[in-house]
């Protein structure tokens, strides 16, 4: 089976009230940490890379690495752009064989926004490719001190109608209260999900991204602080808003945090108990497979997109 786009795993992951993981990669073994999972679990899969993996990789090692696991799994994958932050970066990508790209366009004004998402929209639809836009600032809930300003941040439901409308995007990332990185909350763990019940109602049908969706499991923290590492409060987003929200029209969530901390989490405990091994394949399997144990719970226990590729 080729490359396949979102659009079908889309639909379906929207009618059966589950969401599709979209994972960051960067190297082979966490491709291969994902994929082997999403074959244990027959699961539909989207690999999405960020302006910096291709940096970090080069593009061509990590198209060729996609293509392999393709090859190798037989499973529908979709490979995504993460956070295209201009039409340039976006057409390559769309050039180069991937079957999404999302253009990020939250950092500019409205108007901006739509007008450089429809530019992305009507090169990408034209060669059968796919889009996500981005629509509010992606904040946690501790950033915006006063209710006032969270309003500011988070996406207008209004706006986020007018916005698909006018851009003919085929998904939207919009904002919550969910952050990027390990550090998500400061108190109690909060998402807006009123805000996304009422975009969700207005939207029928289409599909809607959570960005900064990691767990942040207690269990990596914890490894990693105890063989050396220094993370202390590190708070994600808990599985139980994650399963909320997939029944809610989220059909795209992110995870890259996660999948940094069960790797590295691995690592350290590896070369903390074997300090005179020296063979990256001794620490690097141990880190894959630790991958692959994270993104198993994930798709069975939080997404539901086991058993439906
Ligand atoms: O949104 C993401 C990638 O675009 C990743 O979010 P996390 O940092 O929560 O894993
Ligand atoms: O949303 C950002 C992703 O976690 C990718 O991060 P990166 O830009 O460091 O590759
Ligand atoms: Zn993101
Ligand atoms: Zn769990």
């Amino acid at each position: 089976m080729p490359l396949v786009t979102s659009k079908e795993m889309f639909k379906k992951a929207y009618e059966g009230k589950y969401a599709i993981g979209a994972f960051n990669v960067n190297n082979m073994e966490i491709i291969q940490g994902i994929v082997e999972a999403a074959q244990e679990e027959k699961a539909p899969l989207i690999l999405q890379v960020s302006a910096g993996a291709r940096k970090y990789a080069k593009p061509l090692y990590l198209k060729k690495l996609v293509e392999a696991a393709v090859h190798d799994s037989g499973l529908p994958i979709v490979l995504h752009l993460d956070h295209g932050e201009s039409f340039e970066i976006c057409k390559s990508c769309i050039d180069d064989g991937f079957t999404s790209v999302m253009i990020d366009g939250s950092k500019y004004p409205f108007e901006e926004n739509i007008e450089l998402t429809k530019r992305v929209v009507d090169y990408a639809h034209e060669r059968g490719v796919v889009v996500e836009a981005e629509l509010g600032r992606l904040a946690g809930i501790e950033d915006a001190v006063k209710v006032s300003e969270q309003d500011a941040l988070f996406t207008d439901p209004d706006e986020a109608v007018e916005f698909v409308e006018r851009t003919g995007v085929d998904s939207l990332a919009i904002a919550i209260g969910t952050s990027h990185g390990a550090y998500k909350f400061k108190g109690e763990p909060k998402l807006d999900f009123e805000r996304l019940e009422k975009i969700s109602n207005m939207l029928p049908g289409f599909p809607i991204v959570l960005h900064g969706a990691s767990s942040v499991p207690s269990e990596f923290v914890e490894l990693c602080n105890k063989y050396g590492g220094q993370i202390p409060g590190a708070q994600g987003v808990p599985e139980s808003m994650l399963r909320k929200a997939a029944e809610m029209g989220v059909c795209k969530i992110n995870i890259d945090t996660d999948l940094r901390l069960a790797m590295t989490a691995s690592v350290r405990k590896y070369l903390a108990e074997n300090p005179s091994h020296f063979d990256p394949r001794q620490y690097l399997g141990p880190g894959r497979d630790a991958i692959k144990q994270m993104v198993i719970h994930k798709m069975r226990n939080v997404l539901g997109c086991s058993g439906k590729a």
